[in-house]
């Protein structure tokens, strides 16, 4: 089975106008321009199988977007390649399209002024797809996204909630096998966050579909992506599990205890002296947490002090977050990082 997506050391490279300082500056601007490059996307390198989940994810300004519009065909890379469900994406325009759906959280696919089913309409007829599929779809998506009553209204008088949800439709319509996402979720509340999710799963499970989508959301990682390619300044930084990147990346695990009579630190950190990188903090009301560095074993840690005698009247364990995990890896230094990283596959 060919990959749903191949890229090999693609890059991107924008020549922007550089503005000089103050009205002399603007002046010289006008007569003669000064232009820097940006090396927005800098040789990456990855394959996606069919039928999976991936999260693209990296800061404000990484190159995610970029990416993406390399491998919808809207952008043109300065150099490397790229195959997208068997095309090159920006050679073959007309036939590629009718494979992939797109969806920008930020921009719209939809006609601002007419009904939502109006716009439908004329997508179905762009991608030409024949009226019993437009039908069958259509009934699906609008009853899994619960659209019925929205199709006749303006898109500009949807909530964004409801117009993220008529995207998805849009960008469904002609059965892509692939689906890029970039930032679906953003601006949306809670509930829709997570009827967006759940429909992205039923839609990956029951139709196969390969999505790649971008996000700052988090949680839109752990719901839905098994893996996770992680971009800092236009390069891979992470590419695996995010399980995978959790343990490797995860400070430890911490243990908060809450004792029924005080104990000092010195007495708790007595405890566990021997084992090698556990600290403790002390925290309100006759509360501890232990921390463990990963490799430690966790019940062998706990055991040391539930052993003890020391009066223990609750135990709580605490996860290390997505959030706080990726935090700490831009923290301490993509250059570095990397190294350790690329190559987690
Ligand atoms: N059309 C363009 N012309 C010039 N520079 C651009 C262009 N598009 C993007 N860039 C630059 O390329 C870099 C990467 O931008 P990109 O939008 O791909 O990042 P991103 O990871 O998607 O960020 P965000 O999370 O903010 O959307 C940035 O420095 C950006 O300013």
């Amino acid at each position: 089975m060919q990959p749903a997506i191949e890229v090999h050391e693609l890059r991107k490279t924008f020549k922007v106008q550089r503005n000089r300082e103050g009205l002399a500056g603007a002046l010289r601007d006008l007569f003669r321009r000064e232009y820097v490059e940006v090396t927005a996307v800098k040789d990456i390198s990855f394959t996606i199988p069919q039928g999976e989940i991936c999260g693209y994810i990296g800061e404000n300004g990484a190159g995610k977007s970029t990416t993406i519009k390399m491998l919808a065909g809207i952008l043109v890379p300065t150099s490397g390649t790229v195959r997208v469900a068997g095309y090159v994406p920006w050679r073959e325009r007309e036939r590629f399209v009718r494979n992939i759906g797109v969806v920008f959280g930020q921009r719209s696919q939809l006609w601002w002024d007419i009904g939502v089913i109006e716009s439908f309409r004329l997508l179905r007829k762009v991608y030409r797809v024949p009226m019993a599929d437009y039908r069958r779809r259509l009934d699906e998506l609008v009853e899994r996204l619960q659209l019925g009553d929205l199709l006749n209204r303006p898109v500009r008088k949807l909530s964004l909630g409801q117009r993220m949800r008529c995207e998805l439709v849009a960008s469904l319509l002609h059965n892509p096998s692939i689906l890029f996402l970039d930032e679906p979720t953003i601006g949306l509340d809670i509930v829709v966050k997570t009827e967006i999710r759940e429909f992205l799963i039923r839609l990956n499970r029951e139709h196969g579909t390969t999505i790649l989508l971008t996000t700052h959301d988090l949680q839109d990682i752990e719901a839905l992506c098994s893996r996770v390619i992680m971009l800092d300044d236009g390069r891979i930084i992470y590419d695996g599990g995010l399980d995978e990147l959790k343990t490797r990346w995860s400070r430890g695990r911490e243990i908060r205890l809450q004792f029924g009579r005080a104990v000092s630190l010195e007495r708790l950190a007595q405890l566990t002296a021997d084992l090698p990188g556990a600290s403790w903090q002390a925290g309100e009301d006759m509360t501890a947490v232990l921390r463990v560095p990963a490799e430690v074993n966790l019940s062998d840690a706990l055991a040391r002090v539930v052993g003890s005698g020391v009066d223990i009247r609750d135990i709580k364990f605490m996860e290390t977050s997505t959030d706080e995990i990726v935090r700490e890896i831009y923290k301490s230094g993509s250059a570095s990082g990397a190294e350790r990283l690329v190559g987690a596959t």
